[in-house]
């Protein structure tokens, strides 16, 4: 394929984003509050899950995303599948984007497993011949042939993930973004999961993944980025960027 002419590609372009949520619903103004100085960037009760985050990412880089717990690896993947917008700075998404960011998959409740395949691969540019014509290999790949007139909401934690993830792996988007969502299947799932991860990179994808395990993120990254408290302290190849991870949390 065009690999080289890809290679300089830029299909993302992160430039000093930052987002900003509020840390409570109520967000109640608090005392202390009431006396902070003026000129704070922050209204009280928000902060800032991502700030002054710039990046660049070329067709086919397979870019690993770690991080403690809350350190804003989920936000970052939002924004790249523009479900949230940045507060602050710019992000730019060339490409279309398949995102495998939330245990649902963006699937409907209500809706049949059925309905939820249709409308998400429709949402994604496929006809419904395209669809009639892949229907058959999501579901085989999903192992969930019995539950197809199943309402989405009655599946199994695992059976949400197997069936978002034969959907989103069979799209054509691009951009394939992975949250740690994969570690809900059993293993033999995982396996065939990752064994489809590394067929999308073989064929040029780029791919976004977040992972607490260091195996993985060997295993399919070639560049990393550290988030700590909201900041992208690191962006390096993979290796060197776990090294750093361990060294600075790990046992
Ligand atoms: N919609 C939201 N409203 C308010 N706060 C949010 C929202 N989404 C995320 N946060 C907060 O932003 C911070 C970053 O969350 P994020 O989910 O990106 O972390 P993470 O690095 O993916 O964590 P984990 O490893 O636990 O999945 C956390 O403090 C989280 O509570």
């Amino acid at each position: 394929m065009a690999a080289t002419s890809d290679a300089a590609r830029v299909v993302i372009a992160v430039r000093d984003a930052g987002i900003r949520f509020k840390r409570n619903r109520s967000s109640r103004r608090s005392f202390k509050d009431l006396f902070a100085g003026r000129g704070r960037r922050t209204r009280p009760g928000e902060f800032w899950a991502l700030r002054n985050v710039s990046f660049e990412v070329r067709a086919g880089e397979a870019i690993g995303v770690v991080g403690r717990n809350g350190q804003g690896k989920s936000t970052l993947l939002k924004l790249v599948a523009q479900v949230v917008y940045p507060d602050e700075g710019a992000v730019a998404v060339h490409e279309g984007v398949a995102p495998l960011i939330e245990i649902t998959g963006g699937f409907v409740n209500d809706l049949s497993v059925r309905d939820n395949v249709y409308l998400t691969a429709g949402l994604h540019g496929m006809t419904k011949r395209e669809i009639d014509q892949r229907f058959d290999e999501i579901i085989e790949f999903a192992e969930i042939a019995d539950f197809v007139d199943t309402p989405y909401k009655h599946l199994s934690s695992g059976m949400k993930v197997r069936i978002a993830f034969a959907v989103i792996s069979r799209l054509e988007e691009p951009i394939i973004l992975v949250d740690e969502v994969l570690a809900v299947g059993d293993k033999a799932f995982r396996d065939k999961c990752y064994t489809r991860i590394e067929e999308l990179l073989a064929g040029g994808r780029t791919l976004f993944f977040v992972s607490h395990s260091e195996r993985d993120l060997l295993r399919f990254c070639t560049r990393g980025l550290y988030l700590d408290k909201g900041a992208l302290v690191l962006d390096a190849p993979i290796q060197e960027v776990v090294d750093r991870y361990n060294a600075d949390y790990g046992v």
